[in-house]
């Protein structure tokens, strides 16, 4: 019985939430898309990744409402829309109207948006997002590449981006359990507010949201305001655990880490894993000119069995360049087309496991690798899993790092670990 149907608008984003759900050891199917094909085989949570953060609204709607209608095919009553623990998106959304098309869709009356995570240092107090002790919008998020956040306040980050009022049920409410939450949502409902920002700065106020909310039909939220979804479920034995989590299977030794992450971590990342590895840095302006080739030609040369890590992710002010000169868009998509290319030229030399950092990334190298299905296995850093699937007929093991995520030594971490 698939107990909540869970979209998610990038593929890190959506190993992280089953990463997090699957932490329970109730199993958890997540599907690269939505699948072709009917739901089969379902499980108590079912996860949808999309590449829609970036995309116009419109489009990310469609694609939404696709996903929504797949989820209910598979059984699915309550649902959850993930987005980035820092509410990565645009101008012109996509978090709000995605969630206002899915409450037309479903009938829900209002909704919460939670993207706290305190295990990763996302924190929400009177509605204003914190990574670690700065606000969002002082936090190396304010330079991303694609979704620059230059505001710190959920409440104004998400007025211009839907039609219906938007509220604070603030920590001072949660701190008070789950029955003052649930009050405070319905007289905010009596108010007309459809879209209620939720404070949490820890686990314990993540579970007294999961506890007063989990009935909506909809939930917003980054991975975490889920996580204690399984464990209210095992509880009232609504599920029982079923799926341990999977060993690796056997895999030859090839390794290659991917990064097309700017951020502020993936970039201490790589220059740590620089220092035990061979690397080859991207430049889109050489992209956009010359193509991957030379990108192609190194690769083919390094033995299968060294470590390896090609690389676009840069210094704010060099991304700045390649911007300025060759559009956001277009200085995005040449690296991820590289990216996705040198991926599947290291799987036809036979590498077997990627470590990809950042989710527009990672989207396209799981697309170029023909990924749709992943199953998920241990976790490396909270957020981030190592995940089996199949490419081409071979078994391979990928880990999607979102940006920010991880230690210093995450892509040493990751390998070790398999
Ligand atoms: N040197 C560069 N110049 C311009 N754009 C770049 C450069 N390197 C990478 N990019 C682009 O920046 C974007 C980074 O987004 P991505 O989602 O992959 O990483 P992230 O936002 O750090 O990760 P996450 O979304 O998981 O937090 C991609 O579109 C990538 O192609
Ligand atoms: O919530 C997060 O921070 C991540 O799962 C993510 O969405 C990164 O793209």
């Amino acid at each position: 019985m698939t107990v909540l149907g869970c979209i998610a608008d990038d593929f890190t984003g959506a190993t992280d939430l089953a990463g997090l759900l699957a932490r329970s050891g109730v199993k958890v199917n997540l599907h690269m898309g939505v699948p072709d094909a009917p739901p089969t085989d379902t499980a108590a949570f079912e996860v949808i990744a999309l590449k829609c953060r970036t995309e116009p609204a419109p489009d990310a709607v469609a694609e939404c409402l696709r996903a929504l209608d797949w989820l209910k095919a598979a059984g699915a009553e309550r649902f959850f829309w993930k987005y980035c623990s820092t509410f990565d998106s645009t101008a012109d959304g996509n978090i709000g109207p995605v969630a206002e098309a899915l409450m037309d869709k479903l009938g829900a009356e209002q909704t919460i948006y939670c993207p706290a995570f305190p295990e990763n240092g996302r924190s929400i107090f009177m509605g204003n997002l914190f990574v670690g002790e700065q606000p969002l919008a002082e936090s190396p998020m304010k330079d991303h590449p694609l979704t620059p956040m230059r505001d710190s306040n959920l409440m104004r980050l998400l007025e211009p981006q839907v039609t219906r009022p938007v509220g604070l049920a603030n920590r001072l409410v949660v701190e008070k359990g789950a029955d003052a939450l649930r009050d405070r949502l319905a007289e905010l409902r009596a108010e007309g507010v459809a879209h209620v920002v939720v404070d949490a700065v820890s686990d314990s106020d993540l579970r007294v949201i999961s506890e007063a909310c989990r009935d909506m039909v909809l939930l917003t939220g980054g991975s975490a305001v889920a996580m204690a979804l399984p464990e209210l479920y095992l509880k009232d034995g609504t599920l029982k655990a079923d799926a341990p989590r999977m060993q690796a299977p056997q895999l030859a030794q090839g390794a290659i880490v991917l990064s097309g992450s700017c951020s502020a971590m993936t970039r201490a990342q790589v220059a740590a894993y620089l220092e035990q590895a061979e690397g080859f840095r991207l430049d889109p302006l050489d992209l956009a000119q010359n193509g991957a080739g030379a990108a192609l030609a190194w690769l083919e040369k390094q033995p299968l069995d060294s470590a390896k890590i090609i690389y676009a992710t840069a210094e704010p002010a060099s991304v700045k360049t390649a911007q300025d000169k060759l559009g956001v868009a277009k200085a995005g998509n040449v690296v991820e087309e590289a990216l996705a290319a040198l991926a599947v030229k290291a799987r036809d030399l036979g590498v077997r496991r990627f470590v990809v950092a950042g989710g527009e990334t990672s989207g396209a190298v799981t697309k170029a690798l023909g990924v749709t299905q992943l199953t998920i296995g241990a976790e490396i850093a909270p957020g981030v899993p190592w995940c089996f699937a199949t490419s081409d007929g071979h078994d391979i093991a990928v880990t999607l790092k979102s940006g920010n995520f991880g230690a210093e030594s995450f892509f040493a971490d990751a390998l070790a670990k398999l």
